[in-house]
């Protein structure tokens, strides 16, 4: 068959790509359902990546986050019309002590591998998982970024030390809500406390115990633990002022991708004896987990619920644009594409 692929051939230009296909690859054929933005699909879109970046990246086709519909399954094992969350790494081995998403090998759809903008995209069989009926719409269509916030928060049981009495969450944007969101409903009887620019957007946390904007933290604020959900520019001083804040062998969980290197007081990491620790994007058994979590807990799809401000119609190629413009000027939460096209 000729499936059509949707590509970033340069900074805002997408074109349609033809490629054959092979109904005998083995592979499961899905139609996507509902995609959404990632900020790092804008920084290809809009060319904030470095040129050498650009030019070994694209044409590609964007996005990483979405949902679709089971059209084809060589082996049976879903069921035609089923709903499945797409899963956006692929690892090619396996490493020993190294989740899927950390080696080396692994491709990621939209960084380097083409993305989900696609007619049908076809996948390995664990490369899907299916969705529950309630998540069947346009917010499971985030659930990647939900699933890094979760791959997030179990790197931080496993790393950080027993008392969680404070967590304080520097970014009151996407990262920042869901990974408050799920902070919350795992941590019950922990303070969860966000520190972020703008009241507008800080007014959204509604479950949270307790918000500080950036310039007004009380100098003697204590918190346990910390998660940084800012990335770019910002980071640097949200990493600096989460130093300041956290108590002498707390945990700095670091999730914002920043393009240029971020200056860190390792003075202080070392004084207060702090542990700072990375956690990039997620694997299979992340999106399993999440899939069961939101399944037992469904008062959380409600909260994921205020995270999608815009579904954007694409029925032709120029709609694409019209959706990641959209998203620029979005003041806040995601936007996702209803794949029509
Ligand atoms: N680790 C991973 O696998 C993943 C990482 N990310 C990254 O996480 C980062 C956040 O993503 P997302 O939430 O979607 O982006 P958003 O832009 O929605 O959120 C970032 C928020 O942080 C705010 N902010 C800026 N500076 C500070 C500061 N010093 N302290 C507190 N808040 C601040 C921003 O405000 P304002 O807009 O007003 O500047 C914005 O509201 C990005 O870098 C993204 O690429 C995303 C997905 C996966
Ligand atoms: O969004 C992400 C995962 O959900 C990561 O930020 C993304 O994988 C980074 O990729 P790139 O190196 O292409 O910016
Ligand atoms: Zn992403």
């Amino acid at each position: 068959m000729i499936n059509q692929v949707y590509r970033l051939v340069y900074p805002g230009q997408f074109e349609v790509t033809y490629k054959v296909r092979d109904l005998n690859s083995g592979k499961v054929i899905v139609r996507p359902k509902y995609l959404s933005v990632c900020n790092a699909d804008q920084r290809y879109y809009q060319g904030k990546r470095d040129a050498a970046v650009l030019e070994k990246k694209l044409p590609m086709s964007l996005i990483h986050e979405g949902i679709g519909e089971v059209v084809f399954d060589p082996k049976g094992e879903f069921e035609v019309g089923q709903a499945v969350v797409m899963i956006p790494n692929l690892p090619v081995e396996e490493v020993e002590h190294m989740d899927e998403n950390y080696i080396r090998s692994s491709r990621f759809r939209s960084s380097g591998y083409d993305g989900f903008m696609q007619d049908y995209v076809f996948m390995r069989h664990d490369r899907i998982v299916p969705l529950f009926d309630e998540l069947n719409n346009p917010t499971a269509s985030i659930l990647e970024l939900v699933t890094v916030a979760m791959h997030g928060i179990s790197r931080f049981k496993l790393k950080s030390h027993g008392r969680k009495e404070t967590i304080g969450i520097w970014g009151d944007g996407n990262l920042g809500y869901i990974t408050s969101v799920l902070l919350k409903k795992l941590y019950p009887k922990a303070k969860i406390v966000v520190f972020g620019k703008t009241k507008q957007k800080i007014d959204y946390f509604t479950f949270i115990d307790e918000a500080y904007l950036i310039h007004n933290i009380p100098n003697d604020f204590e918190i346990d633990h910390a998660f940084e959900c800012v990335g770019g520019p910002g980071s640097e001083m949200a990493i600096d002022q989460i130093i300041d804040h956290v108590k002498p062998m707390g945990s700095i969980s670091l999730l914002g991708v920043s393009e240029d290197p971020v200056g860190i007081n390792t003075r202080m990491v070392l004084e207060k004896g702090l542990t700072l620790f990375g956690s990039s994007r997620s694997g299979r058994a992340d999106f399993v987990n999440t899939v069961n979590f939101l399944e037992e807990h469904k008062d959380v799809i409600h909260y994921l619920e205020h995270l999608v401000t815009k579904v954007v119609e694409v029925n032709k190629i120029e709609d694409i644009r019209f959706a990641f413009e959209e998203d620029q000027i979005s003041p806040w939460g995601k936007t996702v594409m209803k794949w029509n096209i």
